[in-house]
């Protein structure tokens, strides 16, 4: 089935006319002219797959400077299209010089059929590779974009946030790792988001991945990647994060929760600033700014013997500390109008208010879950509203249970729950220990708040 569009440029009508006939079957459209000056009022001419280009159109000159001056004119117009060059009076020196113009191939006349034939498929096959790469290279862009812009603003114009805002900005435009630290839900990703958008990376995507929720067995594939066949389940080749990051920026969450023994194996590659692919031998280089974050004191996991100090100097070049929701009352209000609008908007419900007294009540509760938690309040507010205000009946605190005793005419349901606020009120909300000392993940911990609706 013939396909693809060439045009042949050739001064020599038997010639044009042999050349026709010759690839009737193998091109689906076949353009020929027989004076170059043709070739810059060709319409689309990005559209041709090939130009079979002769070298000497002028009467007596056979030196192909001609043919190089078309080559040049039509990359200049179609930069992806297979140029092949064909001339009677070619040497290796021309054939140097046509290659280096960007010229695809080089054929000499009187030509063997087979031979230009071939010469012309591969010229065809290389058209369309590149073709490929460039819509493999928009839809890379257009995933860039969707992932770097899928976050939101950061909203709040406290002097803590302010603050944290203009260092942020500042650190952004430097290569520096950076270590952001602060309670829960209080926006450390957000942060990071901005970190990237506001680097020279930012045209390179921001790869998260989360340490608290990779397990010990999983690490190496997640982060290095690893080979066909490694392993048994090793069906493919798998990149990692770090390498999907390459160029980019890489933001470990959770830091403080890897262990060990892991951390080593961080350290390295943060060093080295390669890795190794599980199964393979050789290390690819890696070009990541690295952002990690953390709601645990990392100098007290030092002085303890659970982190890595070495580590810690890597990672850290510059400190950020996210302030919590408490010290950050300005934004409190701004925060809940934000999310009001936000799930109105979600849930298709009429626009609606905080009265007076509920935003006292809001600006006096301490957030010990911090943004999301107020995040939260204010989705399940919208979900369970019938009017036009929300009102302090609408928001309703838990206290934290202060007590472990248990009694036994609770179901399974109610002690889980029970020990499950128990321990996020013993560790002021910091959901990494209280997942710990309950011996669960803190993705599992996530789970079962969201469950239970705590
Ligand atoms: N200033 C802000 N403006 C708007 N939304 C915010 C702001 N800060 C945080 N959020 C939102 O609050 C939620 C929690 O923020 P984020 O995940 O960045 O916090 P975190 O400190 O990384 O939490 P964790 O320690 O639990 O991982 C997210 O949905 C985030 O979009």
């Amino acid at each position: 089935m013939p396909k693809g569009k060439i045009l042949i440029v050739d001064d020599n009508k038997s010639i044009l006319s042999a050349l026709e006939l010759l690839l009737q079957n193998v091109y689906k459209d076949i353009k020929s002219i027989s004076n170059p000056n043709q070739i810059t009022s060709i319409k689309n001419l990005m559209d041709y797959d090939l130009v079979l280009l002769d070298m000497n159109f002028s009467a007596g000159i056979n030196n192909g400077n001609e043919g190089l001056y078309w080559l040049k004119r039509i990359k200049n117009l179609a930069p992806d299209v297979s140029v092949v060059m064909i001339t009677a009076y070619g040497d290796i020196e021309l054939a140097v010089r046509a290659l280096k113009e960007g010229a695809t191939d080089f054929i000499l006349k009187p030509w063997d059929n087979k031979k230009l034939l071939a010469t012309l498929q591969a010229a065809f096959q290389l058209r369309e590779s590149k073709r490929k790469i460039s819509a493999l290279k928009q839809k890379e862009n257009g995933l860039k974009d969707i992932i770097n812009n899928n976050n939101r603003s950061i909203v709040g114009n406290s002097k803590a946030l302010t603050y944290i805002l203009k260092l942020t900005q500042k650190v952004a435009k430097t290569n520096a790792n950076v270590l952001i630290t602060g309670e829960n839900g209080t926006g450390k990703e957000l942060i990071a988001k901005e970190i990237h958008n506001w680097s020279k990376r930012n045209n390179e995507i921001l790869v998260s991945v989360d340490m608290g929720s990779i397990t010990e067995s999983l690490f190496e594939s997640e982060l290095f990647g690893h080979i066909k066949g490694a392993f048994t389940d090793a069906h493919t080749d798998r990149i990692g994060k770090f390498e999907a990051a390459h160029k980019g920026t890489l933001f470990l969450d959770e830091i403080g929760n890897l262990p060990l023994q892991l951390q080593a194996k961080l350290l390295t590659v943060i060093q080295n600033k390669e890795i190794v692919k599980i199964g393979s031998n050789t290390p690819i280089p890696i070009d990541i700014r690295l952002v990690c974050a953390t709601n645990c004191n990392l100098e007290k996991m030092v002085e303890d013997g659970l982190f890595r100090e070495d580590l810690l100097y890597r990672i850290n070049t510059i400190h950020l500390e996210v302030p919590p929701l408490r010290q950050r009352e300005n934004d409190i209000l701004l925060l809940s109008d934000f999310f009001l609008d936000l799930f109105c908007n979600k849930y298709n419900k009429k626009p609606l208010k905080i009265d007076e007294s509920a935003q006292k009540k809001l600006l006096n509760h301490n957030w010990p879950g911090n943004i999301r938690e107020l995040q939260h309040t204010i989705e399940r507010c919208v979900i369970l509203s019938d009017g036009n205000n929300l009102t302090t009946s609408d928001f309703i605190f838990k206290e934290r249970i202060k007590t472990s005793q248990t009694t036994f005419d609770t179901t399974l349901d109610d002690m889980e729950k029970s020990m499950i606020s128990n321990a996020i009120s013993k560790h002021e909300g910091n959901y990494s220990a209280a997942a710990n000392q309950l011996g669960i993940t803190r993705q599992t911990l996530y789970n079962k708040i969201k469950r239970y609706n705590l």
